[in-house]
């Protein structure tokens, strides 16, 4: 077979859904009716109706791997769920050759009343493999999902990380020619992960994959492609899977900030970003940031201290700032106070931020004020890295 056949074929899929159980459960006897008379199934919503894939196209090849990302309920698993047939579309078509392995759902496909080497024999047949090919390749899986004490044990009892294994162990040993991978992997424990991003790798010259994630990290380790669903449309689709990421987290970025904490001294009016004098919340690498603040105090106060963090997209905070000091020579003027916090050559990677303030009582470790969210700002770079900090450095010949 050629390298790069094309594997699935994705063709103008939609799926609708009702929000309703009796309208849904109405709607199905009349399309029945409408089905024995021959007539074709209705393109058009109907009251209470929507859809959850809307015309979605897709084509991937032996090879290739794909990321399919977008918020809670854009329409992957109904996706997923059509391309194994376990689910019709109202329009559309999907092809696809050889072999499909599938990871749905925690346990999906497993008898929980047989035990795990009843289930491997099952789920090899599904796949399409005699009793002698998989008898073959049996402790070759037991094996890789290091399960062989409770192989003999009823999946019932299996834990859900031990589900997710034995069901990775099978779809990957047998090498299918399409793996069909949910979000399980999530459940199972760094080292598991680690060895199924290394079968991954294995395989995939052989596979085509496609791979639903909330995990972006992990998307952007696996994935040559990806395709952004938003409320069941193709949002992006394109072979810059750092793109893609780029355009699902900004579909999240809240720009609203919230007071966690507030004594009442004071009250902050304004926060500006810059870079060079002009006010921006997009930033070139290497750019120089500044703050400014104004704020106005209520009660006569020592200037407090300032603690600035950022954040990045998935809220794990990346970098602090220097805390202000003597030399910092900040001075309350009439209650209020109006400063800028410089920081020269910003070496952040690329993506998003968001900026957290607490502004501590002077000498002492209790707040005035905490307030998260005060600003987002976006740091452009041609290159992805999922580091925190892209440092500038200089490589240099040394001639002994
Ligand atoms: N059988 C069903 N009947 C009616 N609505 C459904 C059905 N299955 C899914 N939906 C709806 O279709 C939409 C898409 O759901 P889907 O499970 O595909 O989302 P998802 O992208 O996988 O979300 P998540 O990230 O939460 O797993 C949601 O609004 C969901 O409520």
């Amino acid at each position: 077979m050629a390298d790069n056949e094309v594997l699935v074929k994705v063709e103008g899929l939609s799926k609708k859904f009702c929000k309703d159980l009796k309208t849904s459960l109405w709607y199905g006897v009349k399309d029945l009716f409408s089905n024995l008379r021959g007539n074709r199934k209705e393109r058009h919503l109907r009251e209470k109706e929507f859809w959850a894939l809307k015309d979605i196209n897709f084509e991937l090849r032996r090879g290739e791997c794909l990321g399919l990302i977008g918020h809670n309920g854009a329409g992957k698993s109904t996706l997923l769920k059509i391309l194994n047939g376990l689910m019709k579309p109202d329009a559309g078509k999907v092809t696809m050759k050889g072999r499909v392995g599938a990871l749905i759902e925690l346990g999906a496909g497993f008898n929980p009343i047989l035990t795990g080497r009843e289930n491997i024999y099952n789920n090899g047949a599904v796949l399409g493999f005699t009793r002698a090919e998989i008898k073959e390749k049996i402790e070759e899986i037991i094996d890789f999902a290091e399960l062989r004490e409770f192989i003999d044990m009823p999946v019932k009892n299996y834990s859900s990380g031990m589900n997710v294994r034995l069901g990775f162990a099978i779809a990957a040993q047998m090498k299918p020619d399409v793996l069909i991978i949910d979000e399980v992997l999530a459940v199972g424990d760094l080292g598991f992960i680690l060895k199924c991003f290394k079968t991954i790798d294995n395989i995939l010259p052989n596979t085509a994959i496609i791979f639903v994630s909330h995990n972006m990290p992990m998307v952007s380790r696996i994935c040559s492609e990806i395709l952004l669903l938003d409320h069941g449309r193709s949002k992006f689709y394109s072979n810059d899977v750092g793109e893609g990421i780029d355009k699902y987290y900004s579909s999240f970025i809240n720009n609203n900030e919230s007071i966690v904490f507030d004594d009442g001294t004071l009250e902050l009016n304004n926060v500006r970003l810059l870079s060079n004098s002009i006010e921006t919340t997009r930033f070139y690498w290497n750019d120089n940031l500044s703050i400014q603040f104004s704020m106005k105090f209520k009660e006569e106060v020592e200037v407090p201290l300032f603690r600035i963090l950022i954040y990045d997209k998935e809220q794990r905070p990346v970098a602090i700032l220097n805390p202000n000091n003597k030399d910092s020579k900040l001075e309350i003027i009439n209650g209020r106070l109006d400063f800028l916090v410089n920081h020269k050559n910003l070496q952040l990677s690329k993506g998003f931020y968001s900026i957290n303030l607490t502004v501590f009582k002077a000498n002492s470790n209790n707040p005035h004020l905490r307030i998260n969210n005060i600003a987002v700002f976006q740091l452009i770079h041609p290159e992805d890295h999922f580091q925190s900090f892209l440092l500038k450095s200089e490589y240099q010949q040394i001639n002994r």
